[in-house]
């Protein structure tokens, strides 16, 4: 199995690391020791069926659950210890919407800013340009009812964006969006990397959301059974498409057992 390597002396901070994490819901473990880090400016997809972790991870990340078993450092700042300095470096779109509805767009986004500090100018000249970074300029009277599902997904990306994290996490982000929605939003993150050398830890259940040049997490019902650069994954585990490595590597028997042991 091959791992993202770990940030050591001399080495470039992590923009994540996760070190030895459990968490489970009374009897239920959802998350299993898990270990991986991620680089800065990199585009990182946390792939896992329904049930593998994924979510469970993002809350112990965005510090909604407490991390009890192991430590979760962003940019070196530990989310327990120091959870307003990592907090600060983080912008998070969850899975449910989380827009209010009978607000317009420019006042969703304009309390948002205000929650981190950021008013009257410097909030309208940063919600304006981050209107234009996913394509929904002109739209901040619209109100947040009136908007398509992916239109909104975009809202909470700007939302996210406000306090400019270097790391995004973004939980299902296309969930339910058609296709044409569901690839302009993954264009608009990847430009994000390239452009504002942001990371991104992209969760989904999607195996064509992930593209040769990312990185992967591999999560099977709370196991990490893979993490890297694409090309390394698909290699460690002898297959010839992140599809079929995939596929073998998320595999469970009748008997729920894990086929592969990697
Ligand atoms: N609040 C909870 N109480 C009890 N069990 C839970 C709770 N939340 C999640 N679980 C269980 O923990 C495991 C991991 O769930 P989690 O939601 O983190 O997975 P996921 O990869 O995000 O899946 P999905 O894409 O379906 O949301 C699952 O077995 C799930 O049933």
């Amino acid at each position: 199995m091959q791992h993202m390597r770990t940030s050591g002396p001399g080495d470039e901070v992590a923009a994540l690391d996760v070190r030895a994490v459990s968490h489970s819901y009374g009897q239920k473990r959802a998350l299993n020791d898990v270990s991986f880090s991620i680089a800065p400016a990199t585009f990182t997809v946390l792939l896992g069926l329904n049930g593998a972790g994924k979510t469970t991870l993002f809350s112990l990340i965005s510090h909604l659950y407490d991390t009890r078993h192991g430590s979760i450092r962003i940019f070196s700042h530990d989310i327990r210890r120091a959870s307003g300095e990592a907090l600060r470096r983080v912008g998070i779109v969850f899975q449910a919407r989380t827009l209010d509805l009978d607000l317009s767009v420019y006042q969703n986004l304009s309390y948002h800013a205000s929650l981190h500090g950021i008013g009257g100018r410097e909030a309208r000249q940063r919600i304006a340009a981050l209107l234009e970074t996913v394509d929904m300029q002109g739209r901040q009277h619209d109100k947040a009812r009136s908007l398509s599902g992916g239109q909104m997904r975009r809202i909470e990306i700007a939302r996210a964006l406000l306090h400019r994290p270097s790391l995004l996490l973004l939980d299902e982000a296309t969930v339910g969006l058609d296709i044409e929605s569901r690839a302009g939003i993954l264009a608009t993150i990847r430009k994000l990397v390239q452009a504002e050398g942001i990371g991104v830890l992209w969760a989904t259940h999607l195996i064509d959301e992930v593209e040769d040049a990312d990185h992967v997490v591999i999560l099977r019902r709370g196991d990490l059974v893979a993490s890297g650069k694409v090309s390394d994954v698909i290699r460690a585990n002898g297959g010839s498409s992140i599809r079929e490595t995939f596929s073998k590597l998320s595999r469970v028997d009748a008997a729920g057992m894990t086929e592969t042991s990697p």
